[in-house]
């Protein structure tokens, strides 16, 4: 791409002759308020007469060549939306120029319409000289077969148009191009982006590439609207589907719901040409993660993460497992998903509580790394902690909260990146967990983790406070933040030495030692802090106690 401060389109559409690119661009640029530019037109300026009159006088390598140089142009001078014509994307130029677009982080969208729909109306309004000459359907669908193969290789946002109006249709393309990447970095193993925004789960087919011919659906009851459309994407794609519910939240991570899975897996025949999607709450990518990292040791996976909190932390990062009686977590692997679309639809059934309980996530993030999440969170408190998904998508609310998810993500892609096997960077990310998991135990898993978690986030605030790291200023900005979002920021259920006893087999302990990560001065500055005094242990215990 060239120099930073020229324009680049917001995005490029693409597709067939009748898909809509003019008709849909046009709406999708109103609806953005940014201005739209159509090839063909441009080009019938710059030659001073129509297409076919151009074809007919100079033929179609010339026009091609026009049509190349004018897109060229355009890609590095104009800033809204530009629709190509049917035939742009064939040209080897014009291709080299849309990956260059690409790679500068432009979308190229594939308008994937309904092939007879698509081809009625190109050919109801003539002017289309690729389609002279005979049967235009034949010809259509000739042009169709040699084309689409290309546009979904060259293209990288893919939207299925299938009987929409204009305006559904345009609803579509923009929440794709309103819709948030973050790209996960990671040394060890290929790296993968989260998605999100609205539809984001409409890129599952293009995520998991067209190797898996079977998929395995695990999801959970709850959820079931949000699956019904993950296995209806994957089934017009192409793709088997396997359905397989597992029991909701903790019940489904244990060995037996993983063994019931293998055994199904086993019986149909998956190999490592399949893949696994999950979808639901973390428990549920969780468990999803998990067999993926372990039929046949290893097949492609990809989250779709329906609660707020496996969206910005669990769905991430590539920590799997199942939990044991001996605690949650104990048994699993780092195994990362070749993606993660966090849809921002699912949102609408999401229950209040289990929303909040997600933003303990976000305000950790916003402690440990990104304080413009703090500051996020505070100036919208009152909106987040009323949270009510049947009425949430199309608000400012929607925008407020895929922020917070998209800095969220992007908090744990730094330390993950860094340090997927969490040998330190990655232990910041566990900042309240000492104390949270412990709560979580003692109330066995009656409480929610982000709950656990912001109450043990103001435990570490008072340790760090009592050993000099942090002032009391802060200790209280964490209460009255955490108290603003709707979460608990005390408790009261068990003894101390209880609590003591299973912090130390908290995986950050080494040997006898207690092991924890505090603020070091201030939010964004972390430190680990190793075997602390016993007695400051047991007064930031007594401190969290109401
Ligand atoms: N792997 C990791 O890095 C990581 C990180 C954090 C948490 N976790 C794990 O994630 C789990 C917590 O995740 P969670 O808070 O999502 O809990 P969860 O998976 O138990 O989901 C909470 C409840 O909300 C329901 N739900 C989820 N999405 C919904 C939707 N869109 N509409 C209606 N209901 C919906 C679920 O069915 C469940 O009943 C724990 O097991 C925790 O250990 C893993
Ligand atoms: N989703 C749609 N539903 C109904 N009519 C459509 C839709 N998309 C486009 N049209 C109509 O089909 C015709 C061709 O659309 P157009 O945008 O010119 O296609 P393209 O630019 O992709 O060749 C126009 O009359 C347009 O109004
Ligand atoms: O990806 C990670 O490192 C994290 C995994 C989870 O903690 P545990 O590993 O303690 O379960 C999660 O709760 C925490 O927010 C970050």
């Amino acid at each position: 791409m060239s120099d930073a401060g020229t324009q680049h389109p917001v995005a490029v559409i693409i597709g067939m002759m009748g898909a809509g690119k003019t008709r849909v661009g046009r709406e999708v640029s109103q609806m953005m308020g940014l201005p739209f530019k159509d090839a063909d037109i441009e080009i019938e300026h710059e030659v001073g007469m129509t297409i076919p009159e151009y074809f007919s006088q100079y033929g179609e390598p010339a026009f091609r060549q026009v049509e190349s140089d004018l897109i060229r142009r355009t890609l590095d001078g104009f800033g809204g939306l530009f629709a190509l014509g049917g035939g742009a994307p064939m040209t080897p130029a014009t291709q080299d120029a849309l990956a260059d677009y690409i790679d500068g982080g432009g979308r190229v969208i594939y308008l994937q319409a309904d092939p007879k729909e698509a081809m009625e109306r190109a050919n109801r309004g003539g002017g289309r000289p690729m389609l002279d000459g005979g049967d235009a359907d034949a010809r259509w669908m000739r042009l169709y077969e040699q084309r689409d193969p290309v546009f979904d290789r060259i293209a990288n946002v893919h939207v299925r148009t299938h009987g929409s109006t204009p305006q559904m249709a345009a609803r579509k393309v923009m929440n794709m191009i309103e819709e948030r990447v973050v790209h996960v970095g990671v040394v060890s193993a290929d790296d993968y982006n989260v998605r999100i925004g609205e539809g984001a789960m409409n890129h599952l087919a293009p995520m998991l590439g067209d190797k898996p011919a079977r998929i395995a659906l695990i999801h959970t009851q709850p959820v079931q609207r949000h699956s019904d459309r993950a296995r209806a994407l994957l089934r017009q794609a192409g793709y088997e589907v396997s359905d397989i519910v597992i029991p909701d939240a903790e019940a489904g991570k244990t060995v037996t719901v993983a063994n019931g899975v293998w055994e199904r897996l086993g019986a149909e025949g998956f190999t490592r040409s399949d893949a696994v999607v999950g979808v639901g709450g973390g428990a549920a990518t969780d468990l999803a993660g998990f067999i993926a990292a372990t039929w046949m040791r290893g097949i492609r996976y990809v989250n779709c993460p329906t609660s707020l909190l496996a969206m910005v932390d669990a769905s991430t990062g590539g920590k799997t497992g199942i939990n044991t009686a001996a605690g949650k977590n104990l048994v699993g692997s780092f195994y990362t998903p070749a993606g993660v679309l966090a849809d921002m639809t699912t949102l609408a059934s999401l229950p209040n509580d289990i929303f909040i309980e997600g933003l303990g996530e976000v305000a950790k993030s916003g402690f440990i790394s990104d304080t413009e999440i703090l500051r996020i969170l505070e100036g919208h408190a009152a909106e987040l902690r009323a949270f009510d998904g049947a009425s949430f998508l199309g608000t400012p609310l929607e925008d407020v909260v895929a922020e917070l998810i998209e800095r969220t993500v992007r908090v744990k892609a730094k330390h993950v990146s860094a340090d997927l096997k969490e040998a330190g960077l990655r232990e910041f990310l566990n900042y309240g967990h000492t104390m949270g998991h412990a709560i979580e135990k003692m109330e066995h898993f009656r409480w929610r983790h982000g709950n656990a978690v912001a109450v043990g986030m103001v435990y570490a605030a008072e340790l760090a406070c009592l050993l000099g790291h942090i002032d009391r200023d802060l200790v209280d900005y964490h209460r009255s933040l955490l108290a603003s979002l709707g979460l608990p920021t005390s408790w009261n259920g068990g003894s101390f030495d209880d609590v003591l006893a299973i912090m130390h087999r908290d995986k950050k302990a080494r040997g006898n030692k207690l092991r924890f990560v505090v603020l070091d001065g201030g939010p964004g500055r972390m430190m680990h802090l190793d075997d602390p005094p016993a007695d400051a242990v047991e007064e930031a215990f007594r401190r969290i106690q109401h």
